[in-house]
């Protein structure tokens, strides 16, 4: 039997990349995402925030594949893939990074990459395309190094060059910033925007709010598992419910 692409539900020369339609998850009474609707399009970074609890990472793993909706449709480019699973995913183009970095320890830094380039490349293609991976991350000169011994910074790079091995669309990043010193947040936020300006698509959830501010062509606030807040860094920075759901309320 062959496998065959999701059935096209909207043009897919104008759709946006991703789109989501009242997606709710539910676990068991508890409702984790309250029908969210978001939207993403080509080289566009949309940044989720929103106080511990508030159902990020559950909306990022409802629309990676890691979590199936209990309501609500996602579209890829046009395309139906709610419920879709995360490799069938990585073949349509869509990759994650994970927040705890799991690289295969025992297997060189290129070695890593060279597993994820498999899916598209063979042979002597798929090591050129694995270090070309590792140019654009800046770990090139790592590639020999086994990978348990790079430090963090290197670790959250690898993880990069992991998904972008996978040649993705749209890329979902879970907190790549959050625990790096300065110099290297600095140098994660020049690499991410590339990213954008090659035309990929970014979701990111990340702690630091400068970082989101400062990379975030788009930003979404949740709180209690709904969408509180939505527009540019400044209009959500500003909105008196954002600051309210991470202050607190006194009145409560
Ligand atoms: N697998 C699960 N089973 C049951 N409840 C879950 C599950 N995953 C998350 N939750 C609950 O769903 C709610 C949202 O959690 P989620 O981790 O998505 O929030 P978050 O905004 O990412 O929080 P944080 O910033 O602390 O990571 C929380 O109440 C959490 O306890």
């Amino acid at each position: 039997m062959t496998t065959t692409a999701p059935h096209p539900i909207q043009d897919t020369a104008t759709a946006p990349l991703l789109r989501a339609e009242n997606v709710r998850v539910q676990f068991g009474g508890l409702v984790a995402v309250k029908d969210i609707s978001l939207a993403v399009k080509s080289g566009e970074i949309l940044g989720l925030i929103g106080p511990n609890g508030a159902g990020k990472t559950t909306l990022f793993n409802a629309l990676s594949g890691f979590v199936k909706p209990t309501a609500g449709l996602v579209t890829f480019q046009g395309r139906n893939i709610t419920g879709v699973e995360p490799d069938r995913l990585a073949r349509l183009g869509i990759a994650r990074t994970f927040q705890v970095e799991r690289p295969f320890e025992d297997l060189s830094v290129i070695e890593n990459v060279l597993v994820a380039c498999f899916l598209h490349h063979r042979g002597r293609k798929a090591q050129e395309h694995a270090f070309e991976m590792l140019e654009i991350v800046g770990l090139a000169d790592r590639a020999l190094q086994p990978a348990a011994e790079l430090n963090l910074a290197r670790r959250r790079r690898l993880e990069l060059a992991k998904a972008l091995a996978l040649e993705p669309k749209l890329l979902f990043l879970d907190e790549v910033i959050a625990g790096l010193n300065p110099p290297a947040q600095a140098e994660m936020i020049g690499l991410i925007r590339s990213l954008a300006d090659r035309g990929i698509g970014i979701v990111m959830v990340e702690h630091i709010m400068q970082v989101i501010m400062t990379l975030s062509d788009h930003v979404i606030c949740m709180a209690f598992g709904e969408k509180i807040s939505e527009g540019t860094p400044a209009h959500v920075a500003s909105d008196p419910s954002v600051i309210k759901a991470y202050l607190g309320d006194d009145d409560d």
